[in-house]
């Protein structure tokens, strides 16, 4: 049996997989508290990851019917980007800035003049900085809270913390450390010069976590956790990686060909690439993959998070939502919503807040509001499509995941909207299930097993999910689409 955990924005999950039988055996979440304040805050307590964790841990096991004792190994999977500062004891010297936290955004533009701007930070890092990567998040600190700044013994993502936990090793990998904007995606390396720009006072040596090949293990779980978790004494950690790389593992996006499509609190599109990527546009983040490879992609920060919003304001569950979503007509009578409502980072607006245009005394209802900013934010990632252009040219397929992959008609929305065929794996919480792959391939590699087996045997497609565009509704959100990039322009200029 293989643990795969993924510590998202909202919730914790945890899935068992029988990898022997190829059967994801049971699922379990528990939810944590997001912080949010003025001026873009959005932090949480690290201390409610590692409680959610337990939780799920539990009760995924209990679900499935299983034995801790039966665990071979466990493979983590984080939100990206992170600051996860510790001092000596291992204690977070401030609580954890998140990536969808904005309050940093006047760092991060100084950071990007510092570095030459936009050709300055593509020849150093291979992408660019953006509000919400790592690298503002200590600027900010050291500008902000320097006593907490001073008190830094190591620098660590969500996941790479939660391994931490798990057997007291402080190490990374590539794919998540591409999202933290002071490692060099294409030398796969930590970007020294920019590190010390960032945080002269800090050793690089000592407060930068050793980074792990893919397939490498962190190591076993300690002793103590061990005994809390009731797990026998030789369960070994994987790497891990950003929810998003492991997102792709969980999807079988590990050669070029398919495109992931993550309808979570965030929303991203991403595809595999065999080599380092050089996109012409900014705010394509050239990140690395969790398998040795590279996972181009672009992130816009309102998604669930924008829909939620809204149904929360009608009072309205799921179920509800999804009825008035699909009562409305496609360009909800004319309304567009662009959904910024946490500034955002594709287009590149951390500062912006939403907008509701078009509304007349005929049009302003709660069907075409809910449509809307459905439409609003699915808009966003075909905008990011267009951005990865080549890079996603020969994909013939979209594999869809996260919590808004469950709605049936946003996975049809989404095939319309971007003209491709869309499935969901059976699981939508794909990262945790990459995560586990990457677990069994870690602790099997040796005997041969390879990670396109494991993939191979893991990923299974719900043929229900399957949704085809269909030629008129394509048609009939072009001009749609349009209406949004027009407001686009309008309210914010040429992004
Ligand atoms: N049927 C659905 N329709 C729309 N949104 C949904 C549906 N089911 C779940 N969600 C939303 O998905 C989100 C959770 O997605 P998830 O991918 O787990 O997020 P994260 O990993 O960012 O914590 C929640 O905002 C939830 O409301
Ligand atoms: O910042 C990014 C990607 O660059 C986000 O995708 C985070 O990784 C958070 O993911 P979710 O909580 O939405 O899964």
């Amino acid at each position: 049996m293989y643990i795969g955990v993924d510590c998202g924005t909202q919730s914790t999950k945890v899935v068992v997989v029988d990898v022997e039988r190829g059967m994801i055996l049971a699922e379990a979440s528990r939810a944590h508290r997001l912080d949010e304040g003025e001026n873009g805050r959005r932090e949480q307590a690290p201390a409610e990851w590692l409680a959610a964790l337990k939780g799920a841990f539990l009760a995924a096991l209990d679900k499935a019917s299983v034995s801790a004792s039966q665990v071979r190994g466990i493979g983590v999977s984080g939100q990206q980007h992170g600051m996860v500062a510790l001092d000596g004891d291992g204690a977070p010297v401030y609580p954890a800035k998140l990536w969808c936290d904005t309050e940093t955004s006047a760092q991060n533009a100084d950071l990007v003049a510092r570095l030459g701007g936009e050709a300055g930070c593509l020849e150093k890092l291979g992408l660019v900085l953006q509000t919400g990567y790592t690298a503002s998040k200590v600027a900010w600190l050291r500008e902000q809270h320097p006593n907490a700044y001073h008190r830094i013994e190591s620098l660590l993502l969500p996941h790479d913390y939660l391994n931490f936990w798990l057997t007291g090793e402080r190490v990374t990998e590539a794919g998540d450390a591409s999202g933290t904007g002071y490692f060099d995606t294409r030398k796969r390396c930590w970007q020294l010069q920019v590190f010390e720009e960032i945080a002269p006072e800090l050793d690089p040596a000592r407060v930068l976590p050793r980074l792990l090949e893919a397939h490498e293990p962190v190591g076993l779980v300690r002793p103590a956790v061990a005994r809390e978790l009731g797990l026998g004494d030789h369960v070994v950690v994987s790497s891990g990686g950003g929810d998003n790389m492991l997102g792709a593992i969980g999807t079988g996006n590990i050669t070029p060909g398919l495109i992931t499509l993550s309808l979570g609190t965030s929303g991203t599109v991403c595809a595999y690439s065999a080599t380092p990527v050089e996109c012409d546009s900014a705010m394509v983040a050239n990140f690395c993959s969790s398998t040795g490879g590279w996972l181009p992609l672009i992130c816009t920060m309102n998604v669930t998070s924008a829909t939620t919003r809204v149904r929360e304001l009608f009072g309205l569950d799921l179920a509800a939502f999804g009825e008035k979503v699909a009562s409305a007509p496609i360009g909800a009578e004319g309304v567009t919503v662009l959904p910024f409502f946490n500034g955002e980072r594709v287009p590149m607006l951390p500062d912006a807040s939403a907008d509701f245009l078009g509304l007349t005394s005929l049009n302003t209802t709660q069907a075409n509001l809910c449509r809307a900013v459905v439409e609003g934010a699915t808009f966003g990632l075909r905008y990011g499509l267009e951005l990865l252009g080549d890079l996603t040219a020969g994909a013939s397929q979209i594999r869809l995941i996260g919590g808004g992959a469950n709605s049936p008609v946003w996975r049809q929305m989404v095939a319309d909207i971007t003209g491709t065929q869309v499935i969901c794996p059976e699981i939508t919480d794909a990262a945790a299930l990459g995560a586990a792959i990457q677990a069994a391939w870690c602790d099997q590699r040796a005997d041969g097993v390879t990670l396109e087996a494991l993939c191979e045997r893991l990923v299974h497609l719900d043929a229900q999910s399957l949704a085809d565009p269909h030629p008129d509704r394509v048609a009939a959100y072009q001009p749609v689409y349009a209406r949004y990039c027009a407001a686009l322009e309008q309210r914010h200029g040429g992004v």
